[in-house]
Formats: structure tokens, sequence, C-alpha cells
């Protein structure tokens, strides 16, 4: 064996010099003094990982106007979809561009972070919240409650009509998806007539749920949703002028 891979003929690191000229005092660098924090302890460990929060959360928050006009431009419209009069907002490239797709979820989820802290539960609507919805949970440690339209989830259920955009529909939550208490957030691709995302909110309550924040990735402000929402609201994008 070399010198260079020989590890006790290694010249020693200034660390375990210092350690070892401080009045024989026995530790080394991987048995530091009980004054020096040791990295292995729990609660060092905590401390580093919200460090790399905070500074992962800066970074996201500093990209966060560059996402936004990547997501912009990724966006299509195709009026006349899916009936006459609806200028139709097409995420489907967003998730086809894997670099994109990262960047929207690790923002989303660095906005929970920084916001609530602890979350206990996405609640996403089918379908297109489902698309990042549990990608986003998964990232926070949470559960993904799937909200689905009528007769799609077995058992027992929790319902609530609603009107949408372009029709009439009912949510379903299964019963027992989220306990008393839990601190939750509604995502979902877009809020039009706020019709959906009321329905999932009167779904939360129904079951003693706490809703922190529903999150979209577009409103459609001329429509005003958000007067019929009574938790706060937070959204990447605003689009469609009346
Ligand atoms: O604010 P609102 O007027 O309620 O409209 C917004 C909802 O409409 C769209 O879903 P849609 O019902 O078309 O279902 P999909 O996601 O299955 O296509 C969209 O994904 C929102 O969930
Ligand atoms: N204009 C729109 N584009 C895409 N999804 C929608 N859901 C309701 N209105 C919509």
């Amino acid at each position: 064996m070399s010198d260079s891979t020989n590890i006790s003929a290694q010249k020693p690191s200034p660390a375990v010099l210092l350690g070892s000229s401080s009045c024989n005092t026995g530790f080394t660098s991987s048995h530091p003094p009980a004054t020096s924090p040791d990295p292995t302890l729990e609660s060092n460990q905590h401390r580093h990982h919200a460090e790399g929060r905070q500074s992962s959360a800066a970074a996201a928050a500093a990209e966060l106007p560059s996402l936004k006009v990547k997501l912009r431009s990724a966006l299509r419209q195709f009026p006349d979809f899916p009936s006459e009069g609806i200028l139709f907002e097409d995420i489907m490239p967003i998730f086809a561009d894997p670099i994109l797709h990262e960047m929207l979820v690790t923002a989303l989820v660095t906005h929970c972070q920084t916001a609530f802290g602890k979350v206990d539960a996405v609640v996403a609507l089918e379908s297109r919240g489902f698309l990042f919805g549990p990608s986003v949970a998964l990232r926070l440690g949470a559960a993904f409650v799937p909200v689905r339209k009528q007769g799609k989830l077995p058992g027992p259920v929790e319902r609530a009509e609603y009107q949408k955009e372009y029709g009439v529909d009912v949510f379903e939550m299964q019963q027992g998806a989220i306990k008393e208490g839990w601190r939750c957030v509604v995502m979902d691709d877009l809020i039009a007539t706020g019709g959906s995302a009321a329905a999932a909110g009167t779904l939360i309550s129904k079951m003693a749920g706490n809703l922190l924040e529903y999150i979209f990735l577009i409103e459609l402000d001329f429509l005003k949703g958000r007067d019929k929402l009574d938790a706060p609201i937070y959204t990447l994008l605003s689009t469609q002028e009346k």
C-alpha cells in the first residue's frame, strides 16, 4: 500500500493536531470534546437540516421570478375548448419538461415549508391537481388526499356539489381521509369560478380539518373565483384578460 492510501501514515489533519495538543484530552476529530457540537447528534442534524432548508428556501425564492416566466411560456391556450367561449389553459407542457416539472414541485414545497412549517395533508383535486399534488405531499412528508368526481371513490364519502365555468359537478372525499385538526392545503392547477376549490374547502371543514391555504398554478382573475374562498390563496400566475 502506498503512503497516499495508508491512513495511519497520512499527515494528521489540523483538527487532529489541535485535539492531541490540547492537554491530551484523548478526543479525535471523530470524537470531539463535549463542548464541541457532535455532528452526529440529532439536534445538530436538525440544525443542519434547518439551515439547509433555509438556504434552499432562499434559492427557491430567488428563482421564483424566472420560474414564473418559464411556466407562463410553457402554457398553451386553446380557444373554444371544451366548449365555445372558453379559452382553455393547457398545463401539460409543464409536465413534459422534467426540469420545469421539478422546479414547479420544489417551488410549491418551499412555499409550504416557508409559510406553514408542518403540513399534514395536501388535498388535491381530480384530475389536474393529481399531476403534482402527490409529489408535493411526498416531499413535505404529508398525506396526499384525493378529492374526486362523484362515484369514483369506494366506501363512505362526504359530498359537495359545485358550479364550474362550464357545468355542475359533485366532489367527494373518503370519510376519515382527514383527521380532526389536520393542517391542510388545497392544491389544483387552476382557479376559474372558484366552485371546485370551494367544494374542496367544504369537504375539509366537514371533516374538521384546518384549511391553511388554497394553492393554484394559475388564476383566471377576471372570473373572481377567489371571492368564493374563505382561506388564504396562493397562485403562481394570473392570466387571461376579460
Ligand atoms: O374554478 P372552477 O370554475 O371550479 O374551475 C377550475 C377547475 O376546472 C378544471 O377542472 P375540470 O373540472 O375541468 O376537471 P379536470 O381537471 O378533470 O379536467 C380545473 O382543473 C379546476 O379543477
Ligand atoms: N379556461 C380554463 N382552462 C383550463 N382549465 C379550466 N378549468 C376551468 N376553466 C378552465
